[in-house]
């Protein structure tokens, strides 16, 4: 509520509520003025995960010292995380175990492991998540302390006490060329670091590289020392044929030149690889050489004239006429937990947008529409006169118009039974994530219920979702920053391909209304399916750069976009 409602007095909510907020500590410790305190330190902690503080909500910090006493963020049994490593380790195949084997070398310091700086190259499917929560299991189950964070939130609530890069090293959004850390190195947060002996980071191939030599910086400086990522145990892990790093506007220079490939601390890591898909079924061993040959480009039909782009074959028999009917029928009924399971994905907003109401129509039952109030963002010292100047420069039928990735809309049409998805990383820890996909129980006036799926528990949990105030900086193109009050989701039976990266789905359709244009865009389109069986595509002719065979002995193409730079060890710039 601090960070997304903009309540107007939080002081006077505090005291309405500290009891009920601090019940948990006054049972423990039967005394209520030490149990605020313990509650006040715990809301500063969380703050700070946010780059806030009490003190940014006029609340009291804790008269007594207890923040070191307050529940690790930490959350584990070690006896518990001893037998998770136990049981997994002797599950690791041979690559698995070469990479653990060689980590705990590294940290036991042992001569024949002399490189701190791990690079796990794994395709999908590869068991690189099962490879590092045994890892983490291990460090746990022996008292080592880390850091794993993830570029999404979504990958991060899949490893234990996993956070998103930019909460776990304070980095502002968006992060620009010179932004740094807010770390204090007096704070726990550096104090966490500063213990831990190894930092994972996750989803390697989207992080941009000036995050990546931040990270290398404030880890030195807290470090005290001039040693890459100041001498800790660092592991990434990702696969660059999926999306490179987004750099608005940016053409194949800049998008290479944006990966973390091209930064100079690349040179100092040790690259292991992760080749054998544990996930693929035997069946499906030819849908996942046919995958590698687009994310790899290795079969190109021919090159386009004075165009980077290459043409690659589709098979004719995963080509749809009508791909929203083939993936969701005529009739939807409320209450499907299947549609979360599916997914069309092109590469435009404008498509997507199309195809959500069209589904939205195949649901029974009447739609609700919900209006956002939107504002530009006005600097603290901002005199009466000059907003209201502001206002009339930028009047409210402009802002509503306006549309930004990660913004949910001005008009937000819903139903029950609808797939959303959330456009804000509301609790990372819960798996409540920007890009965390729900289905409608019920709409409320002030709040919806939506349910979900957690892959370790098959019963559906209920969740509340209520307005908060999303902010697009410096992505709508304006000189001023806009504010939207209203529920973080959008429509998700379809998506960009760029959001559908990390997404796990059982049924796939890929429209393409116009080609993808970017790298690795059609192989992560592509390997959301695990066959051929759940993948179609519907296509539309556009001249020489994509067609639909006419007959079955033609063949069916369109265009793939991979920098063969970024799948190389090195870039040499
Ligand atoms: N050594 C192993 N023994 C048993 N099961 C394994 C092993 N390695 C991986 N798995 C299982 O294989 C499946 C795929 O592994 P995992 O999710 O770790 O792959 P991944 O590389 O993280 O995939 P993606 O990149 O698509 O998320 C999971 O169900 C995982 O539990």
């Amino acid at each position: 509520m601090l960070l997304f409602c903009e309540i107007e007095n939080p002081l006077a909510l505090w005291e309405q509520f500290k009891y009920h907020l601090s019940e948990d500590y006054i049972r423990r410790l039967n005394n209520n003025e030490l149990a605020y305190n313990y509650a006040l330190a715990y809301i500063n902690r969380y703050l700070t995960l946010q780059g806030k503080s009490n003190r940014d909500f006029q609340l009291p910090l804790p008269t007594e010292p207890v923040e070191h006493l307050i529940e690790d963020e930490y959350n584990y049994d070690q006896a518990d995380e001893q037998q998770i490593a136990n049981r997994n380790i002797p599950l690791l195949n041979q690559e698995q175990r070469l990479i653990f084997n060689d980590i705990l070398l590294a940290l036991n310091e042992n001569e024949r492991v002399p490189h701190r700086l791990f690079f796990i190259n794994g395709i999908g499917g590869a068991g690189k998540t099962f490879l590092l929560n045994t890892l983490l299991a291990y460090l746990l189950g022996n008292n080592h302390r880390y850091i794993a964070m993830c570029y999404t939130g979504i990958a991060a609530s899949l490893l234990k006490n996993g956070q998103t890069i930019h909460s776990s090293f304070m980095l502002p959004v968006p992060f620009l060329e010179n932004s740094t850390s807010r770390i204090r190195n007096q704070s726990t947060i550096a104090d966490n670091i500063r213990y831990s002996k190894i930092i994972v980071i996750d989803e390697i191939s989207m992080v941009h590289k000036s995050i990546f030599n931040e990270i290398d910086r404030k880890t030195r400086e807290i470090m005290n020392n001039d040693i890459p990522f100041g001498g800790k145990i660092i592991i990434i892990l990702g696969d660059f044929r999926q999306c490179a790093p987004i750099v608005p506007l940016a053409g194949k220079n800049e998008t290479i030149s944006a990966s973390v490939k091209c930064s100079q601390l690349w040179q100092y890591f040790v690259q292991y690889d992760l080749v054998t898909n544990v996930r693929a079924l035997p069946q499906e061993n030819e849908f996942k050489d046919w995958l590698m040959t687009i994310g790899n480009n290795s079969e190109i039909l021919r090159r386009l004239e004075n165009s980077r782009d290459t043409i690659v074959k589709i098979p004719n028999r995963i080509i749809v006429e009508d791909v929203t009917e083939s993936i969701y029928g005529s009739n939807l009924t409320e209450h499907d937990f299947t549609l979360l399971q599916k997914a069309i994905l092109s590469p435009l907003n404008i498509h997507v947008k199309d195809i959500n109401s069209v589904v939205l129509e195949k649901l029974p039952g009447r739609s609700r529409q919900y209006l956002s109030v939107d504002s530009i963002i006005r600097e603290d010292d901002t005199t009466e006169n000059a907003a209201d100047d502001l206002d009339s420069a930028w009047p409210q039928d402009f802002l509503n118009s306006l549309d930004a990735p990660g913004l949910p809309p001005h008009i937000l049409t819903l139903k029950i039974g609808a797939v959303i998805i959330l456009t804000k990383n509301l609790d990372v820890k819960r798996g409540l994530c920007n890009g965390t996909r729900l289905l409608i129980h019920n709409l409320h006036e002030n709040f919806i219920e939506a349910k979900r799926v957690e892959e370790s528990n098959n019963e559906p949990s209920i969740e509340f979702i209520s307005r908060v105030d999303n902010i697009a900086l410096n992505s709508l193109d304006l000189p001023v920053n806009l504010k939207r009050r209203q529920f973080p989701v959008r429509l998700a039976f379809a998506m960009t391909i760029n959001k559908s990266q990390g997404q796990t789905l059982n049924s796939v359709g890929l429209f393409l209304p116009v080609t993808v244009f970017d790298h690795g865009q059609l192989y992560v389109a592509l390997s959301r399916a695990r066959s051929f069986e759940n993948l179609k595509i519907q296509m539309i002719n556009i001249g020489d750069r994509q067609h639909v065979a006419e007959t079955p002995n033609n063949h069916s193409y369109t265009v793939n976009v991979v920098y063969n730079e970024l799948l190389q060890s090195s870039i040499i710039q």
